[in-house]
């Protein structure tokens, strides 16, 4: 017993750390993608053999399902930096990839990362309509939900859409709107981003004073932000506003700074706008032949990226560098092909611009139908359940009712019955206990019923009439309550004889009456022969005295043969009783004794002596 006992010990203290261990290194697991993936959004480029490592392990990692609402946004910024880096095919191949594994993305800041990636690869990719499609879904997204991290991003990538499209003037709300916003919430990184914007939104204005675009420039280095303004993006910048402001000195070494910045990094991007911001201070400065030299270079560049609206922007150029140098002929056929690749870039963007009308359109569509048909499936749950309520109503209503029908159907029901008892009470009679004669309206119906409802006419009725002989003596010898006290005792007496179902009732003054059902005429005789015995033997104790009483009786039973009358059956029995009375009382008569004169008949019994 305790050799197991300490074996399931030993057991145990290996295996609860063991699931411990099990347990941590599964979180630190399904922590790792995430945080891999916050360290891939600080990887500025691709071409570093430890960041190209890097990034091979978070897709080995994001391939497993369990990592599906990372693949978009993390797909999304890796095609970025490719498409960033000029690496056009990879670029696409991810962002591919990005919009494909979009609808897994549960989390709204992923959401966020991954529509500002997508967003931000199409307007490299010079397809604004496409930009501008994520850009709305972004906006959309970020406005439902209340992010301003995702409405200012949205509201800079609309900005630099219109800037791209040199749609100037649309682009400057936006922009004022996002600085504004990103000021409330503090979010510097994208006050610099849209300031960024702004300042080379108001480069291409003619009607923009440089001074104020230095200022703002100036402005925009006091942001807060950490390590951000040393990019080659920046650096070009600057020098385009100093250029702007005819520091061309300044310029140039701006230009310088971000042309290294973009070569360490391999931007290509970058080096044909570097490339192509020389050329530009080059023809400023009178100097055609340098001018051209980096033309060449930017257009070089910009063939790996086929943006077409900077395509058409360095032939312009080309054009304008060979009219400098005084070859007219190859500015014109520059000033043609720029006027070809800026209708091609025109065309592009007004196709792709009217695809996502169409896009925008079909979404709306589905929307609408999804509304319409939440709607309808609402309208049917809300119509369901009304129903439903008026069922339950109508239920309701049913039991109330008859609920209420049943308490005044019982309360009914009580109060016939006390009254039936009332009435039935009112026919008995205070003395004896009995019914009285008035009893007779309940019994006579029911008794006609019974004998109608019986084929066969077995059921017979006899009917006694039993009367107090000399009762006025009584009285008179032992009071009106040694009467009474007699009356008393002869009722309980003949109850000792009769059935439970026979019906005595007291007739008036000393006369009772007896009705029997079911009993024949011997039954009947011997009966009234009973209880004529049974009163006559009973010795009443009253007031110190003992005294007797009897009784005289006359029977009768109904002929079935004859319809029956209860009056007449009665009277049968009643002038039994007077012929019994005249024979000497304390006797009984019936049919049997008599002829049909009333006779008693000879050679019998015509009175029984009891
Ligand atoms: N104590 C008492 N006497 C009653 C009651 N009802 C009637 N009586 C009396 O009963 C007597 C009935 O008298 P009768 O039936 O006419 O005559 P009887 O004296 O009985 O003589 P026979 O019937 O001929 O034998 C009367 O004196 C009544 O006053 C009652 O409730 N209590």
């Amino acid at each position: 017993m305790n050799m197991i006992s300490s074996s399931k010990i030993v057991k145990c203290l290996i295996l609860i750390p063991l699931l411990f261990v099990m347990f941590a290194f599964k979180e630190s697991y399904a922590q790792e993608p995430l945080s891999s993936y916050h360290e891939l959004k600080t990887i500025p480029h691709l071409n570093s053999d430890e960041n190209r490592r890097f990034v091979a392990q978070i897709l080995s990692e994001i391939e497993q399902a369990k990592y599906l609402k990372l693949q978009a946004p993390i797909y999304a910024y890796i095609a970025e930096l490719k498409t960033n880096k000029g690496n056009w095919i990879d670029g696409r191949n991810y962002l591919v990839l990005a919009i494909a594994t979009l609808k897994h993305v549960s989390n709204d800041h992923l959401l966020i990362d991954a529509l500002a990636s997508i967003s931000a690869i199409f307007i490299m990719r010079g397809n604004y309509s496409d930009a501008i499609f994520y850009v709305q879904k972004l906006a959309e997204h970020s406005f439902e939900t209340g992010n301003s991290r995702g409405q200012i991003i949205a509201l800079n990538r609309l900005a630099k859409s219109y800037i791209e499209l040199e749609l100037y003037q649309l682009a400057l709300e936006p922009l004022q709107k996002a600085i504004q916003l990103a000021q409330q919430t503090k979010n510097y990184d994208s006050e610099l981003l849209a300031t960024r914007y702004l300042i080379k939104l108001r480069n291409n204005l003619p009607e923009a004073d440089p001074q104020e675009t230095f200022t703002l420039m100036n402005k925009a280095e006091r942001i807060p932000v950490q390590g951000k303004l040393d990019d080659g993006y920046w650096y070009r910048l600057k020098g385009v506003v100093n250029q702007g402001l005819g520091n061309f000195s300044a310029a140039k070494r701006w230009y310088a700074l971000a042309y290294t910045k973009a070569s360490s990094s391999h931007d290509v991007h970058l080096l044909q706008m570097v490339n192509k911001s020389f050329a530009e201070l080059y023809l400023a400065l009178n100097q055609p032949i340098l001018a051209l030299d980096y033309a060449s270079e930017s257009l070089r560049y910009n063939r790996q990226t086929a943006h077409l609206n900077n395509r058409a922007a360095i032939h312009y150029l080309l054009s304008n560098i060979y009219q400098q140098m005084g070859d007219d002929k190859s500015s014109l056929k520059y000033l043609r092909t720029y006027a070809d690749f800026q209708r091609l870039a025109r065309e592009k963007n007004t196709v792709s611009l009217l695809t996502t009308m169409d896009k925008r359109l079909s979404s709306i569509k589905s929307q609408h139908k999804q509304e319409a048909l939440k709607n309808s499936l609402l309208t049917n749950k809300i119509e369901a359940q009304e129903s439903e309520k008026k069922q339950q109503f109508f239920i309701f209503i049913i039991v109330a009712l008859t609920l209420v029908f049943c308490f005044f159907l019982l309360v009914f029901i009580a109060r016939q019955r006390i009254l039936k008892a009332q009435m039935l009470l009112s026919m008995k009679d205070e003395l004896t206990g009995i019914y009285c004669r008035s009893y007779l309206k309940e019994f006579l119906p029911a008794m006609q019923s019974r004998l109608d409802r019986e084929p066969d006419k077995t059921l017979s009725l006899g009917a006694l009439i039993l009367d107090c002989d000399d009762f006025k003596f009584i009285n008179d010898t032992f009071g009106h309550d040694g009467g009474d006290k007699a009356l008393k005792a002869i009722v309980n007496t003949i109850k000792t004889q009769i059935r439970e179902h026979d019906l005595l009732l007291r007739w008036g003054g000393d006369e009772f009456v007896l009705l029997c059902e079911a009993i024949t005429q011997v039954q009947m005789r011997e009966l009234t022969e009973r209880i004529v015995a049974a009163v006559s033997d009973m010795v009443i104790e009253y007031d110190e005295h003992s005294l007797t009483v009897t009784v005289s009786a006359g029977y009768a039973i109904h002929d079935r043969n004859q319809s029956f009358n209860f009056d007449a059956l009665i009277k049968e029995a009643d002038e039994f009783l007077l012929a019994s009375k005249k024979a000497g009382k304390n006797s009984y008569l019936g049919e049997e004794f008599v002829d049909e004169s009333m006779q008693y008949l000879p050679n019998s019994y015509v009175i029984s002596e009891v």
